[in-house]
């Protein structure tokens, strides 16, 4: 049984309050359209098609930044993966939104404006101190119910998140279903065989967390990106130079480098480094060196070896399940795509139970034309992956299951 009740358990003709997270990047203004509403589509288009009225709410940016904007653009894109109209009201909760609201017709869809345009969603605070603010309080009354679809979102603790499902009977939509049940299996479902988990990306203190949190859980790591560097490091290489006046390294290192070490020597059996890296070649080329060679920290690496690849193939066909944390290497420059593109690749070709999480890594599927159906869950969740993998608990899913349990009684 799902830890909480999910849109298959809705009443009828029921006036549905759905929290979805639409937050995309921003370019002139405008939302890009991205894999968030290809998915959230779906649970929108089932309850529409249920004949429920449906009123949703999302956010975009942060208040002071450049993405901070309206919702106007993102009610278009999500229209057409939708495939019907999708009205917009720039309005939370005042006499505009209510009025919208109250005029909906069964089976049709209402975008309200950002829900960081509210004053009553920030702060971060309690369920109960959410649940108390004029933003839910006006609001509630409205509908018969919650569905919160927002579980890359769900580490925050905001009104429209853990606010309203205390008042109102609450329900996963389906993007909460699966990314629930998908990114806590590493914690909590059992395989017959290997566990492995691929690391990699730039934000090594989030990686090294979580190698740390699940240490028990998993059978080897395989290593590649800036954290696979700072392991290089630990173990007497001296790698891990910043390229384009980025600060990826040293900063990582002083702040992890205790960790790293204690990781290393508690684990080391169950770790996999690199034994070669790729470089930019003073042609422009792709080069590649094997690890062993580097005697000098003159060089930054982009990616991880051919020769790496070849010894993380095998140990990702023998799994029974694989978790994927960050990119190998630099994927967004073709020259520097091979690690990350040829662990996907291995992982798509077997039939083991696999996760890909976090925005950047999962991007690389589409701009090497590898097929999602061949993973058995990729994430659209970036922070909130993080945590899953570390068994913190997500404040807006612990309000769920309260709900259901609530429920119940
Ligand atoms: N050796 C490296 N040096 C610099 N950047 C790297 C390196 N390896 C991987 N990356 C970058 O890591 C990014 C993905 O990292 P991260 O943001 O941690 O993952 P995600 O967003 O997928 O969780 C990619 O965009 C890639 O360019
Ligand atoms: O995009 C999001 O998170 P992510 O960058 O971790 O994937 C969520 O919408 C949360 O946004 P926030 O980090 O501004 O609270």
């Amino acid at each position: 049984m799902p830890a909480f009740d999910t849109i298959d358990d809705l009443p009828a003709d029921s006036r549905v309050l759905v929290r979805l997270d639409l937050n995309s990047p921003i370019e002139d203004g405008d939302p890009q359209d991205n894999r968030r509403f290809g998915r959230h589509a779906e649970t929108v288009r089932e309850l529409a098609d249920a004949g429920h009225r449906v009123v949703l709410m999302a956010h975009q940016g942060r208040p002071g930044r450049d993405d901070f904007t309206s919702l106007a653009g993102h009610a278009d894109i999500l229209a057409d993966h939708v495939d019907r109209d999708v009205a917009f009201v720039a309005d939370t909760y005042g006499d505009e939104a209510l009025a919208a609201i109250d005029a909906l017709g069964a089976g049709e869809v209402l975008l309200l404006e950002n829900t960081r345009m509210c004053e009553d969603e920030l702060p971060e605070a309690s369920p109960e101190e959410k649940a108390e603010t004029a933003f839910v309080a006006t609001l509630a009354p409205r509908f018969d119910a919650y569905v919160n679809d927002a579980y890359s979102a769900a580490h925050r603790k905001h009104a429209s998140l853990v606010g309203f499902p205390l008042v109102l009977p609450a329900y996963a939509g389906r993007v909460m279903e699966t990314e629930y049940e998908a990114n806590t299996a590493i914690a909590t479902r059992e395989f017959d065989g290997p566990v492995t988990m691929v690391v990699g990306g730039t934000k090594a203190t989030d990686v090294i967390g979580v190698m740390d949190a699940l240490d028990d859980r998993v059978d080897r790591f395989l290593l590649g990106g800036v954290a696979g560097e700072l392991f290089l490091r630990a173990a007497g290489h001296p790698v891990g130079r910043d390229v384009a006046g980025l600060d990826l390294f040293d900063e990582q290192w002083a702040e992890n480098r205790e960790l790293i070490e204690s990781v290393l020597d508690e684990r080391g059996d169950a770790i996999r480094l690199a034994s070669d890296l790729a470089y930019e070649g003073p042609d422009g080329d792709r080069a590649e060196v094997a690890v062993e060679d580097i005697d000098e920290k003159t060089t930054g690496y982009l990616d991880v070896g051919s020769a790496t690849v070849a010894d993380y193939e095998p140990a990702i066909r023998e799994s029974d399940a694989v978790f994927v944390k960050g990119a190998l290497g630099v994927f967004e420059d073709e020259r520097f795509a091979d690690g990350t593109v040829g662990v996907l690749e291995a992982i798509a070709e077997t039939d083991c139970f696999s996760v890909v999480g976090g925005g950047d890594t999962s991007r690389a599927i589409e701009m090497y034309g590898l097929r999602e159906a061949d993973f058995s869950h990729v994430s659209i969740a970036g922070g909130a992956y993080i945590r899953a993998l570390t068994g913190e608990p997500l404040p807006a899913v612990e309000v769920l299951k309260a709900a259901a349990e609530r429920a119940e009684n």
